[in-house]
Parts: C-alpha cells; sequence; structure tokens
C-alpha cells in the first residue's frame, strides 16, 4: 500500500500546475468563478459529495459584495478565461463556495478543514526579477492578485482532498473540505456559518501560509487575530460655483479629510491593540466645485471583540461630528467583519502532537506572540467551539518573497506538501485524540 508521503510526493507536479493557474488567473471575493469551476470539478472527479453556491453560502449574510454590473462581467470574464460551464451556474451572482464531504461509513467525528479561495484586489508586480512573472504565471487579471497566499490554500485543499480519498478507507467518521470565497475585507466566512456550513464539525481546522512565521515551522494553535469591522462611509453634501457661490456649497472632501484625521487619532484603548486605517479616500468631481461627495474606506481592529467594538463605536461618532461640522449627510455600510478567537487547546495539543512526530518540520510551536491580521476563519472557529467541537488555525512557515499584500509578493511552494502531510495525517490519527 503507498504511504502518504509517496502519494504527496506523487502529487508534486500536480500541485505546482494547480497553484500556478490558480495564480495566474487571479480572482478576487466572490469573483472567484473560475477557480471555484475548477475546484468542483476535481472534487467531482475524487469522488467527493458537493454542496456549491447558495447551499452553503447564505445570501443575505454576504457582506462587501461587488455590484450586479461587476458580477456579470466577471462571470463573463472567467468563462472566457476557462471557467467549466457545466458547473458556473451554482456560483452565479457571487455565490463561489464549495463544500466537500467524504462520508466514510465508520463511526467517527465529522472533520472540518477550511481553505480560502481568493486574490487581493492589487496589481501584480511584472518586474523581471519577480517569479511569477519570470516564470509566466504573473495574473492575467488586471487589479487582482494573489498576494497573500490563497492560490496555495486552495491548492493545499485539493491536495488534501487527492490524498484522502485515496486512502479513505485508513479514515473514520466524515471529512468535511470547506472551500470559502472572500476572506480579504473578512466577507465570506459569515455567510458560510449562516447557512449552516459547520454546524455539524467537531474538529475544526484552518490554515494559512506565511505570515512572517519562518520557514519550516508551524503554528498549531494561532490565537493573536484581531477583531475587525469593515465600513465605508458616503458623505453628501451640495455643490456650488467655488469662486462665485461657494457659500452655498457644503463641502463633502472636508467633512472626510477631518474624519480622516480624528479616525486615525482613535488607537487608544486600555484593553490592548487597536488598530484604525482609512485606506481610501475619494471626494469631489472637479477643481472648480465645491465637493458634493465623498467616499472613505475604513476598518477598526482590536485584540479583543470589546476592544473593537468600542473604537467602532468611537469611529461612528467622530465620523457623525465631521459630517456635522461641514453641513453634509453621511451614510455608514458594513462591508466585513471578524472576531478574535482563542483556538482550543485540546485540538491545539493534538495538532501540536502529531506535527511533532511527524519530524518534517524544524520548528513546532502553539502560537506566535505578535498581533496578526484579522482571519474570518474565526466565525467558523467560534461556532464549533459554541457546539462543544475542538477547533484551531494553522500557520505553516514558509519563505517570502515580499510581505503579503505587496505587489512582489511570492512563496515558497515546498510548504504546500508539508501542509497536506499535516492535515492528512490529523484526519488519519483523529482515533488518536484524546479530547472531547
Ligand atoms: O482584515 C482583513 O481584510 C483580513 C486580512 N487577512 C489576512 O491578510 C490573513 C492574515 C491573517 N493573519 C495574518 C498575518 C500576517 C499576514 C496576513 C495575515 C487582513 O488581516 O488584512
Amino acid at each position: 500500500m503507498k504511504s502518504l508521503s509517496d502519494r504527496i510526493s506523487a502529487l508534486l507536479p500536480q500541485l505546482q500546475q494547480w497553484r500556478r493557474d490558480f495564480h495566474h488567473y487571479a480572482e478576487s471575493g466572490w469573483l472567484e468563478f473560475r477557480t471555484a469551476t475548477l475546484v468542483a470539478e476535481e472534487l467531482h472527479k475524487l469522488g467527493y459529495q458537493l454542496k456549491l453556491g447558495r447551499e452553503v453560502v447564505d445570501a443575505d449574510a454576504r457582506m462587501g459584495l461587488p455590484d450586479e454590473a461587476i458580477l456579470k462581467q466577471q462571470e463573463a470574464r472567467a468563462l472566457q478565461q476557462g471557467a467549466l460551464p457545466q458547473w458556473i451556474s451554482h456560483f452565479s451572482g457571487g455565490f463561489c463556495g464549495i463544500v466537500a464531504t467524504l462520508e466514510t461509513g465508520r463511526p467517527g467525528p465529522v472533520m472540518g478543514f477550511r481553505v480560502d479561495m481568493d486574490a487581493l484586489d492589487l496589481n501584480e508586480s511584472q518586474a523581471a526579477d519577480h517569479l511569477p512573472q519570470r516564470e509566466g504565471f504573473v495574473s492575467c487579471n488586471a487589479g487582482m492578485m494573489h498576494a497573500c497566499g490563497h492560490d496555495g490554500h486552495t491548492t493545499i485543499g485539493l491536495g488534501l482532498a487527492s490524498v484522502l480519498m485515496a486512502m479513505k478507507d485508513q479514515l473514520s467518521g466524515t471529512i468535511k473540505l470547506i472551500f470559502q470565497p472572500a476572506e480579504e475585507g473578512v466577507r465570506g466566512a459569515k455567510a458560510m456559518v449562516a447557512a449552516g456550513v459547520v454546524d455539524d464539525v467537531e474538529r475544526f481546522t484552518a490554515i494559512h501560509i506565511g505570515t512572517g512565521v519562518p520557514a519550516g515551522e508551524v503554528v498549531c494553535g494561532s490565537d493573536s487575530f484581531l477583531a475587525t469591522t469593515k465600513l465605508d462611509v458616503h458623505f453628501t453634501g451640495i455643490g456650488a460655483h467655488a469662486g462665485g457661490r461657494p457659500e452655498e456649497g457644503r463641502n463633502a472632501l472636508l467633512a472626510a479629510a477631518q474624519a480622516t484625521l480624528a479616525l486615525h487619532g482613535l488607537t487608544q484603548h486600555s484593553g490592548g491593540v487597536a488598530r484604525v486605517n482609512v485606506g481610501v479616500l475619494q471626494a469631489g468631481t472637479g477643481r472648480n466645485v465645491v465637493p458634493d461627495c465623498a467616499l472613505l474606506k475604513v476598518e477598526t481592529r482590536g485584540v479583543t471583540n470589546q476592544v473593537n467594538d468600542d473604537i467602532y463605536q468611537q469611529a461612528l461618532r467622530v465620523i457623525a461630528g465631521a459630517a456635522a461640522m461641514y453641513g453634509v449627510e453621511q451614510e455608514v455600510s458594513l462591508m466585513g467583519a471578524a472576531r478574535s478567537c482563542t483556538p482550543t487547546q485540546p485540538w491545539v495539543d493534538f495538532i501540536h502532537q502529531q506535527a511533532d512526530a511527524l519530524g518534517i518540520f524544524d520548528s513546532v510551536v502553539d502560537r506566535k506572540a505578535q498581533a496578526a491580521g484579522s482571519e474570518d476563519a474565526t466565525y467558523m472557529m467560534e461556532r464549533v467551539k459554541e457546539r462543544g467541537g475542538q477547533a484551531s488555525y494553522v500557520i505553516f512557515g514558509c519563505e517570502l518573497a515580499a510581505g503579503h499584500h505587496n505587489a512582489k509578493f511570492d512563496f515558497d511552494e515546498r510548504v504546500m506538501p508539508d501542509a497536506i502531510t499535516l492535515l492528512a495525517i490529523l484526519a488519519l490519527n483523529q482515533a488518536q485524540f484524546g479530547g472531547s
């Protein structure tokens, strides 16, 4: 019987081909049409039971959804780029979620593994020293780039699906592989949770690669995710002749500028780390017009849910105050959110034990001290925990060509087989878990 290691070694060419294809056809959140159809086809060929689109994504719980015109345009683009027509109708309208289930027929827990599929809104570097450019798989979609490793995550999910199906006679219980859209901007997980995707999951594991963790190190229970709230703020003023009748105008641009400066002063909280970032300020229409419109794209973050919630409430007050200063209207729209979350220690201990026993990592640790970014997998973790299940978030360190969200981001692809190995071992050895 082929060993796990032999099976994964045999997959290496396929892993690189998958990763580089996903990278080349990078698709941002809710627009992962091509990616989702290819993933669905691979999982179908492997023999998994599939739940797709609206079956696993609650329409009303989606956040930060692009408008109808963009959804339609991007679906057409995906078809032109090779999205599979037989699957795409499941994902139309921005429902690019997939859950693949393997029921072994033998008693055992439901184990959930979650990967995310979306790219970032970013133009990828086309410099000669950027490997994806040099080797011909740089993103072909303007304004979309896999600059956080989610092409690798999707590939790890497919590699895991392949080896687990091949070794299904050695498994027990049920395996659920969750392919999530729109993690960037923390927009997709809540909708999958609302659709009930993890309601039966007893042991949940989400993953990330890189994040500053050194190559060869695995973090078994990352617990430093910042709770976060993402908001768009529209200011509406009154236009007027800037030279002739400025006093008749109500300046939305100044309100937005005032709000921006005030928002960035909000990072004091006795509860710990807090962040505010105004990432976008768009305003006005012409140099001789008192600006009647402005848009801010803002995020708040906090080391705990309470810190973030407090900062968010202060932000709302600051925005209302800036609008009042200039006599303009303001409207806040929620565009994304994620909670902070602590993994369950019994599951972290089990992952640590299995990673140690594998002997393929230079370092195995439970957690890292530095405040990480944010993650909406925390919604799934919290849902599993509130039903008494086990949940953790594993980070696989690897060499990065540049930091996350940078136009020259790239990762060492050798991290993928190591990640698949550990995740597969968690499933194959789950009977050794002594926790609840
Ligand atoms: O808030 C978001 O949009 C989610 C996004 N998430 C990530 O980038 C994934 C991530 C989680 N932890 C880390 C740590 C370092 C880089 C990336 C991450 C972020 O933090 O901006």
